[in-house]
């Protein structure tokens, strides 16, 4: 059987239209789309290929998760790429791209790349591609990394929680301007910074919330993104973004930025759309991410700039530690690793908020792949149905609830804030380059047969 054929009541191709009935038709071989039909077809009509059914299960573009954090080497009892490329599978997620830190050697020399690839090669149940890093000693690694293949380049403009990926200032960051100004590569910033503004956590109980919250306030953010779109516009050749925004104060910047074309994007992560610091209990550490979570009003004003289209696009930011680096025995804030386990969760976790705001699939769609997918140059072959792109699908269930607990979470350590959730969108099937990789709540591809997108 060398076609996949799939049918549904609610075929998404992409963005630009609703769902609607449909029939795609996979090249098996090349694992890319050869067309998209109208209507429903019948099994009888494709006697020789494999057919599935999906009835009304949706089927859209498999999602792009932009921005994940797979520590290995160095740190694989962190996260590994057997485990998170499994949970990605399980959450629809057809294609990831790895972040250059926590892992050991970081992502910011050629060599280093290879070390990563390397380990990933032959482990990944879903296609991986890679960021490289910008620290303050590898600006002449850079081009040779974007030689390399990698997607983007991320820096710290704060300290990073790892001392192999120290923070750079603005001369360092303008130094790697200039290099990236010959190049289509986008630069991510994680936008926090401290001009003098950290308070002291004194007197502050560490259990609590509140403290952590009191010492990463929202004018880190809006400091950082200021001084980001000063120097996009010094540098307007370079594409600048901003990584995992939660400062709604930043907003009416972005905006203005936006309007006046400065070449600048936004993400934000579904645990800033989902969860608010008033409702996180004592000691719960799981919660604990940088930047953080703030307070409802916030949230709400991050939705309104997603639907906008302030906010590009959304991506897991799946930085897991393990279990003992979280101190939730002591539930300590200030001292636990910040970083959230996500991965797996993005359809449902966003798509429960969606749909009460009376967004749509098609939203989703735009948000998590289509997107994305443009971000890193994919634009065509992953984040869209269409014939000549690839077979990345995922089947699923927007209307049935689904419970979060220990036992289906695929990847490494099972710690998230979503624990014992219930949440609507159940991930049926997740198809790769025509290849079934998940199916019925487990693994269906022996073999790990995701591509290094380099
Ligand atoms: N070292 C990290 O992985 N940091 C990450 N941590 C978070 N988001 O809490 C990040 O992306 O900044
Ligand atoms: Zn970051
Ligand atoms: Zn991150």
């Amino acid at each position: 059987m060398s076609r996949l054929v799939i049918t549904s009541n609610r075929v998404l191709r992409s963005p630009a239209a609703p769902a609607a009935p449909g029939t795609i038709v996979v090249d098996k071989a090349s694992g890319k789309v050869v067309e998209v039909l109208d209507s429903v077809k019948s099994r009888q009509d494709y006697p020789n290929d494999e057919v599935v059914e999906a009835g009304d299960n949706v089927v859209m573009p498999g999602v792009v998760d932009a921005h994940v954090h797979i520590n290995e080497p160095g740190r694989t009892h962190w996260e590994g790429f057997v485990t998170a490329t499994k949970a990605a599978a399980a959450g629809g997620v057809t294609t990831l791209i790895d972040m250059p830190l926590n892992s050991i050697p970081p992502t910011t020399t050629v060599e280093n790349l290879h070390i990563k690839t390397d380990a990933a090669r032959g482990q990944t149940f879903v296609d991986v591609g890679f960021y490289g890093g910008v620290i303050p000693t590898n600006v002449d690694d850079l081009l040779p990394l974007v030689k390399e293949g990698v997607k983007g380049f991320k820096c710290f403009m704060i300290e990073s929680g790892v001392d192999e990926f120290p923070c750079v200032n603005e001369e360092e960051i303008k130094a790697a301007m200039e290099k990236f100004q010959e190049t289509d590569s986008v630069f991510m910033f994680h936008a926090e910074m401290d001009c003098g503004d950290i308070p002291k956590p004194e007197g502050m109980d560490p259990k609590e919330y509140n403290t952590f919250l009191h010492q990463r306030p929202q004018v880190l953010e809006t400091n950082a993104i200021r001084t980001i779109i000063k120097l996009a516009k010094q540098y307007p050749k370079v594409r600048c973004h901003i990584v995992h925004l939660s400062a709604a104060d930043a907003l009416p910047m972005i905006r203005q930025a936006k309007k006046e074309g400065v070449r600048l994007t936004v993400e934000t992560c579904p645990h800033y759309l989902s969860l608010n610091s008033e409702i996180v209990p004592e000691g719960a550490t799981e919660y604990k991410c940088c930047p953080p979570i703030r307070e409802d009003e916030n949230r709400e004003k991050l939705w309104e700039a997603l639907k906008e289209g302030t906010i590009d696009y959304v991506v897991s930011d799946h930085s897991p530690c393990v279990v003992e680096l979280k101190l939730m025995d002591a539930g300590d804030f200030v001292g636990a690793w910040g970083g959230i386990g996500g991965l797996q969760f993005g359809i449902p976790v966003v798509w429960t908020e969606a749909r009460r705001r009376g967004c749509t699939i098609q939203d989703l769609t735009k948000w998590q792949s289509f997107n994305t997918a443009k971000q890193v140059g994919l634009g065509g072959v992953k984040g869209s149905i269409q014939a000549g792109a690839d077979a990345d699908f995922v089947v699923w269930n927007p209307e049935e609830t689904f419970v979060i607990t220990k036992e289906i979470i695929e990847f490494k350590n099972k710690v998230t804030p979503y624990m014992g959730r219930t949440l609507h969108g159940v991930v049926k099937e997740t198809f790769v380059r025509g290849q079934r990789v998940w199916s019925q709540g487990k693994i269906s591809s022996e073999v790990a047969l995701g591509k290094l997108l380099l």
